[in-house]
């Protein structure tokens, strides 16, 4: 057996700093989870997209998103500034690759909460990834949910429900499905997914 270096100790491969991607359809509750689980472990580190979309009440730039104009993200596509980005029910997403990729480096876990295109991207350029697939309870359910958020008008509720079929059709893709029937259960397995404790 190979004897471990002087300095060092052996690692076991599920401590090292890991790149968690939760994705799953529009309105299924990535941002609650999320926001549930920062709440109570705020060092995890979650990746703040840029986006065309516009604001929504009470979402801030710089801290939901970095809003941007259409001209802005076509730069940050040209120069590569972008892990990922897709076009998602009419507006652009994107996730900048310097913020992760220091993050990663000084040995930190990192969470992106991206959609299934760039799910897939990420899978293709960091092969280590993990990809969590965050499932509703039933379809009705999804739907009385992205409706009953009240932040879409109906022919984008309909845009991103035709999107969630595709969605949820991909889950076997993933290397993990929660399903979202408590907030607070998820919460706790994806902050056991992401290596933080
Ligand atoms: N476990 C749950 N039970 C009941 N309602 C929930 C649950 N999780 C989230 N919700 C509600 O569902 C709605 C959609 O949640 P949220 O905005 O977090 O979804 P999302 O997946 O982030 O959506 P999008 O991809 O469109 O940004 C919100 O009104 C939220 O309060
Ligand atoms: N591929 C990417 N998808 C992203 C990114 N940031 C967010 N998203 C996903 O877009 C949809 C819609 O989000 P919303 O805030 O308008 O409701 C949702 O699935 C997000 O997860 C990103 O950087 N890249």
């Amino acid at each position: 057996m190979a004897a471990t270096p002087r300095g060092t100790s052996p690692v076991p491969p599920d401590a090292r700093p890991r790149l968690t991607v939760l994705s799953g359809p529009s309105g299924v509750g990535k941002s609650t989870v999320v926001a549930h689980m920062r709440k109570e472990h705020p060092e995890v580190w979650l990746s703040v997209s840029a986006t065309t979309r516009k604001p929504r009440p009470g979402e801030q730039h710089g801290v939901h998103y970095f809003f941007v104009s259409d001209e802005e993200m076509d730069k940050l596509i040209a120069n590569g500034e972008l892990l990922e980005w897709a076009e998602f029910a009419g507006n652009r997403y994107g996730t900048p690759r310097t913020a992760v990729l220091e993050r990663l480096e000084a040995g930190e876990p990192v969470l992106l909460e991206i959609d299934l295109q760039g799910a897939r991207q990420v899978r293709e350029s960091m092969p280590e990834a993990r990809l969590v697939f965050l499932a509703p309870p039933s379809w009705d359910e999804l739907v009385r949910r992205l409706t009953g958020r009240g932040t879409e008008p109906p022919e984008v509720i309909e845009r991103r429900l035709t999107a969630a079929r595709v969605e949820l059709a991909a889950e076997p893709e993933f290397d993990q499905t929660l399903v979202n029937t408590s907030v607070e259960d998820v919460a706790r397995e994806l902050l056991a997914l992401t290596n933080v404790v």
